[in-house]
């Protein structure tokens, strides 16, 4: 019936849409944002949350209490989270999960709460299970509500490889609700500040100053404080915030410049991308130093490195680049890596990121505080350059 020349096509758009939606005290009995965005339209289905292992010990009685208040039958899995433990054999265990919650093709989506770790492996799961399911996330972690909140991306390593293994399933939702960063610990809170500090540096220069006016009040008072810190007084000057108080600002103007960022380019068929800065040299480097590096400070490594790049380029001046270093020191983040002076190890790196991006650099450097443009002919030399730069940072006994 067919000749050799008969050809038939397929074309389909893949239409999207989801949200990000502030909701506080999500787990107080009276906010139904929660099961208010799952279609529980048979009350009798098993509702299926998955949690990690900390947010059990800390939330999962009021979790409980939470859903028990609403009789909702639950079945609650809590699951180790690390990066470490960021890998296929996990996405394996949410799947059967999925099997024992006799999880539904649309109706009753699971819902992921935790760290950027646990809704990675849970994104990836429901992008697995029936080859598609819907979820909800609830970051808990600053980096969490920032960055993952947003992202269409889902994950996990493979093979000494960050994200090796991946899909692109955005959530339905994400319930964003920072009285979760109460309980995070400083270097954690530090750790998402290194995402934040990359939008501000690519972007927003506005919220770099907000970074370096607020950033180390914000961090001491975990971004709970309905009252602005005490930076006007401490430094004379006006307030500099806008919004409700700093930390709303903060969060809301990284979020709002992570949506901008991804919404044109979602599925990423555009390979430049100004939020890839500070994940051209990490991504390797960052596995290479488990478990002492978290993600937030391998990005900001990266993001100073690269600003190293950029004077040498011409496109940043010194001061500019003293003031990246000088906000990077006072959010409490790194400027300074052994790996990140090994010309070696950051040649492999930029290799691998050349392949992700499909055979070009794409690098994405800053042009001034709060723009970027991108490189595609960055030499050897160069980054020995910026190597020997960043290895002035180091701490006197590490030279
Ligand atoms: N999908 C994406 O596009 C995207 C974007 C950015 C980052 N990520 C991924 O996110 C991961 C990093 O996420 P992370 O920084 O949230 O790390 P994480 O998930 O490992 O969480 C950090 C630690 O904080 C604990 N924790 C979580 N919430 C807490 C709370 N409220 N109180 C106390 N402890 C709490 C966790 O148990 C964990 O021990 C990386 O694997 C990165 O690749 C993904
Ligand atoms: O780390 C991540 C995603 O894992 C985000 O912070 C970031 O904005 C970007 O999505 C990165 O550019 C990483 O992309 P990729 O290397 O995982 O493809
Ligand atoms: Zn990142």
């Amino acid at each position: 019936m067919t000749s050799p020349s008969a050809k038939w096509e397929v074309r389909a758009e893949l239409g999207v849409h989801y949200e990000i939606v502030e909701s506080v005290d999500l787990l107080s009995v009276d906010n139904v944002a929660l099961l208010g965005s799952v279609d529980r339209s048979d009350p009798s289905d098993t509702q299926l949350v998955l949690v990690d292992t900390t947010i059990d010990r800390l939330y999962g009685d009021r979790l409980r209490a939470y859903l028990e208040y609403h009789r909702v039958p639950y079945h609650l899995v809590s699951l180790p989270s690390a990066e470490e433990q960021k890998t296929i054999d996990l996405v394996l265990s949410v799947a059967s999960a999925m099997n024992e919650a006799k999880a539904f093709r649309v109706r009753n989506p699971p819902i992921a709460i935790g760290g950027g770790v646990m809704l990675d492996i849970v994104g990836l799961a429901a992008s697995l299970y029936r080859r598609g399911i819907p979820y909800i996330r609830v970051p808990t972690t600053l980096l969490g509500l920032v960055d993952v909140s947003v992202a269409a991306k889902t994950g996990v390593n493979f093979e000494g490889f960050r994200n090796r293994l991946g899909s692109y399933s955005p959530p339905l939702r994400t319930l964003i609700d920072r009285s979760f960063l109460a309980t995070l610990p400083t270097r954690q809170l530090r750790n998402g500040m290194g995402e934040i500090f990359k939008m501000a540096l690519i972007k927003d220069a506005r919220l770099f100053g907000l970074l370096e006016r607020y950033g180390a009040e914000l961090i001491e008072g975990k971004f709970q404080d309905a009252a602005p810190p005490g930076g006007t007084a401490a430094s004379g000057g006006p307030p500099l915030w806008t919004g409700a108080n700093p930390a709303d600002e903060v969060i809301g103007r990284a979020i709002q410049g992570m949506v901008e960022e991804l919404q044109p380019n979602l599925w990423e068929k555009q390979l430049e991308r100004s939020v890839d800065y500070g994940h051209s040299f990490s991504p390797l480097l960052e596995m290479r130093a488990l478990p002492d590096l978290y993600h937030g400070e391998a990005v900001t490594l990266d993001c100073v490195f690269s600003a190293f790049l950029a004077a040498h380029r011409g496109l940043l001046r010194s001061d500019e680049v003293h003031r990246v270093v000088a906000c990077a020191r006072s959010l409490g983040l790194p400027v300074w890596h052994p790996l990140f002076c090994d010309a070696d190890a950051l040649g492999e790196a930029l290799a691998d990121t050349v392949r992700h991006r499909n055979g070009d650099q794409n690098l994405p450097v800053m042009a001034g505080i709060g723009s970027a443009r991108f490189l595609n002919d960055v030499t050897p030399a160069e980054l020995d350059a910026a190597a020997a730069a960043m290895a002035e940072l180091a701490p006197v006994g590490a030279r």
